[in-house]
């Protein structure tokens, strides 16, 4: 596949992948998700792989979820395939593909994890940040939600109240904040990101294959009756995206104005 929104590198047992367009802060669009979820698949394909590590390119940002500047007027992102679940981007997909990839993904995250790029991070295995790391939920401000593994599963990791908070309030928390919930596994100087990152996958790469991947299976079964719920949600979203409501909130973050949802509130 010709690679154009991510870079893709393995070595020595490590697959790493970096999401690649630091214009917009690795803000994703259809193409991006269809090259991460071709190099997940790329990297659980092949046996000398035990590790992958999931980064973003330049020093601002992991990811900062959907591009808003391809958002279109009609609500989707753009991409009418059937496996764009309505919503234009195959994000279900994705986060499957990170689930069900039976190594253990790292998440490096090296400057801004916000909205889908948030989610991210908080379904990859692991989470090893920055110091100057910022993370956070912005989809109420941009007129969207994830309502399955963003919300219930995040639940899980840092308790209800917590989750609420983060969704309601949309606010942006340290890296040495999010450790403190257990939402990151370690803080590390930035510049000694990606190889913390490194170090741990070569620990991982040390251990039983079998036993690492029945143990993430293990993991995943205890929250697996949350793929129902992001199935629900991704259509939910796809008849939300189409509502003025939504469109307020994209049209807002573009025209970088004020958000005006209290005519919405009925
Ligand atoms: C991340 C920020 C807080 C950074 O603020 P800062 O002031 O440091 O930088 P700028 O705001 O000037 O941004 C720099 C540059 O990047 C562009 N940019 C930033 N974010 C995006 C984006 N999401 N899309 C497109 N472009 C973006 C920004 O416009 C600037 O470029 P200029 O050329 O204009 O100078 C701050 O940028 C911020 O709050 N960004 C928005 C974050 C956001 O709202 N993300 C989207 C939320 S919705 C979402 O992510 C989402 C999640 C899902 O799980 C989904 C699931 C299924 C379908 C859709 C989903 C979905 O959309």
């Amino acid at each position: 596949m010709e690679l154009t929104d991510i870079l893709y590198e393995k070595e020595n047992g490590i697959a790493t992948i970096t999401m690649n367009r630091p214009k917009v802060y690795n803000a994703f669009r259809a193409q991006t998700i269809k090259e991460l979820i071709w190099a997940f698949r790329d990297a659980w394909d092949d046996n000398r792989i035990g590790a992958v590590i999931l980064t973003g390119a330049g020093e601002k940002a992991f990811c900062v979820g959907g591009d808003q500047k391809e958002k279109g007027d009609e609500g989707g992102y753009g991409y009418n395939g059937g496996l764009g679940g309505g919503i234009g981007l195959e994000v279900e997909n994705l986060h499957q593909t990170i689930r069900n990839i039976p190594k253990p993904v790292i998440a490096a995250v090296n400057g801004f994890a916000i909205g889908g790029g948030h989610v991210l991070h908080v379904i990859c295995d692991l989470t090893i940040a920055a110091d100057t790391a910022k993370f956070g939920q912005s989809g109420p401000k941009v007129g969207s939600y994830d309502a399955g593994f963003g919300s219930a599963y995040l639940a899980r990791i840092v308790g209800e109240k917590k989750a609420r908070e983060i969704w309601y309030l949309c606010e942006q928390y340290t890296a040495e904040e999010c450790r403190e919930m257990k939402l990151v596994n370690k803080v590390v100087p930035a510049e000694s990101l990606q190889e913390a990152a490194k170090e741990w996958a070569e620990k991982i790469l040390e251990k039983s294959p079998t036993a690492i991947k029945m143990l993430k299976y293990s993991f995943n079964a205890d929250s697996a009756n949350i793929q129902g719920i992001s199935q629900l949600s991704m259509g939910s979203l796809a008849m939300f995206y189409d509502t003025e409501e939504s469109q307020e909130g994209k049209n807002a973050f573009m025209e970088k104005r004020p958000v005006e949802f209290n005519k919405f509130r009925r």
